[in-house]
């Protein structure tokens, strides 16, 4: 057969089957990416937590899956914890971040004991401490320091850096006062502290450097503040396989030197070494998705290039226009012909800049033909919008080579449902 098999599963058939455009995740991958987490993180070093990054991508089986994990959730929002509640998602295995995270946000946080709320400025722990006060309970707390660390990846997608919308600068006065004020809350309890670098990271050397700042910070607010860090949460960031140059490498290639790092820091600073959490994303779910289209329009211009046009494009999949972000795809119903052409793959929307892929090898293609788009299983679904009015495509999910549909397809009524 010449048709392109994805996770057991036939990507022609499904497509006849659910219609295009269809966004196809594979759970026995994601389940392999939750035991690599275990097996490899969790049960090979002690006192470490493992929490999956859910703006990656999030919906209620999602959710699911990861509860029977066991392992953590990582939300930003009220309407990822929303998601997270609906399924009776283990609250004390949520950490709630945020750069803005609302009144609303935070008392629906507290009211449903998540187990940590990650403070990302200074105002933000008056706010905590009066709900908390409010509802006489104990929250939390880990402080998000922004280390100072530029990562090599997209400007868009760095998160550490000195010049950044995210965490506490790790300035001195800035240290001091946060420091002072957390000591004297008293429904309100630090845990310890939080870094983010940034995302797509190929390379473990940034998460390095920023744990030898975090851990300095550590000794400097123990020798000042008699305060012990139980908990350095260390964020996510781990890059996966989109095109050629990129590859996703083992999670013990990042978590054995994250720990490593730290323990001897710990032991050079004579610091007790904190429970280690990690909160990876991408990673989880990236290689996990694929997203089938159908080829529409096909325009030569001749001696420049052809384009290639498909049912969908920047709405389901906005990181080529936001990030420059590069993909790799298959014409599934021709998987095994030969690659004798180049071609551009545009979306449909009414946007110069919605062009999915650049100079894409593909076999002689004909209107009709079927494109699956690999690697979408982060940051497309989660990042979806209806510009154009399009709907959002449904989300199949494939276990053992069945397949399941665990979000519908939008119709037109679905967008005007709020309509007045
Ligand atoms: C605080 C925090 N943790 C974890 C993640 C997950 O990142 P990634 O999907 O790159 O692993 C992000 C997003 O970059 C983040 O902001
Ligand atoms: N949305 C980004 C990642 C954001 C990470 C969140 N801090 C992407 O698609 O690459």
């Amino acid at each position: 057969m010449n048709n392109y098999i994805f996770a057991g599963c036939d990507t022609v058939k499904l497509a006849e089957k659910y219609k295009t455009p269809l966004y196809v995740m594979s759970e026995d991958y994601i389940k392999d990416r939750l035991r690599e987490i275990r097996e490899d993180f969790l049960d090979k070093n002690p006192k470490t937590m493992a929490v999956y990054a859910s703006k990656a991508f999030l919906t209620k089986e999602m959710a699911r899956i990861i509860k029977e994990s066991g392992i953590g959730m990582d939300v930003v929002s009220g309407g990822e914890l929303y998601t997270a509640i609906q399924v009776e998602f283990p609250m004390e295995k949520i950490i709630f971040h945020g750069n803005n995270k609302t009144i609303d946000e935070l008392e629906l946080a507290i009211e449903n004991n998540v187990g940590r709320i990650v403070v990302d400025h200074l105002e933000e722990m008056d706010i905590i401490e009066e709900i908390a006060k409010k509802h006489n309970k104990k929250v939390h707390i880990l402080f998000r320091i922004s280390p100072g660390i530029d990562s090599h990846t997209h400007k868009y997608i760095q998160t550490g850096q000195v010049d950044s919308k995210f965490g506490i600068p790790l300035d001195e006065k800035t240290i001091k006062t946060a420091m002072e004020k957390v000591l004297k809350l008293e429904f309100t309890e630090l845990l310890g502290f939080h870094f983010h670098i940034g995302s797509q990271i190929s390379d473990n050397g940034n998460h390095i450097k920023a744990i030898q700042i975090m851990t300095q910070l550590m000794k400097k607010v123990k020798d000042e503040y008699g305060f012990i860090v139980k908990e350095l949460n260390t964020g996510g960031g781990y890059g996966i396989h989109y095109s050629e140059s990129e590859e996703r490498k083992p999670l013990a290639y990042f978590t054995d030197s994250i720990i490593e790092e730290i323990e001897d820091r710990c032991k050079e600073y004579e610091l007790e070494r904190p429970l280690v959490i990690i909160e990876p994303g991408r990673w989880v779910v990236g290689e996990a998705g694929i997203t089938i289209y159908t080829i529409g329009a096909i325009k030569e211009i001749p001696g420049i290039r052809t384009y290639v046009s498909i049912d969908g494009g920047m709405p389901d999949n906005p990181r080529p226009s936001l990030y420059e972000a590069k993909y790799e795809a298959i014409v599934i119903n021709k998987a095994e012909e030969e690659l004798t052409d180049v071609v551009t793959v545009a979306g449909k929307c009414c946007e110069s800049g919605d062009i999915l892929i650049w100079d894409l090898k593909v076999p002689k293609v004909e209107t009709g033909d079927m494109l699956a788009v690999l690697s979408t299983g982060a940051y497309n679904y989660s990042m979806s919008s209806n510009y154009n009015r399009i709907p959002r495509p449904a989300v199949v999910m494939l276990s053992e080579g069945k397949d399941r549909l665990i979000v519908k397809r939008e119709n037109y009524d679905d967008i005007l449902r709020n309509d007045i």
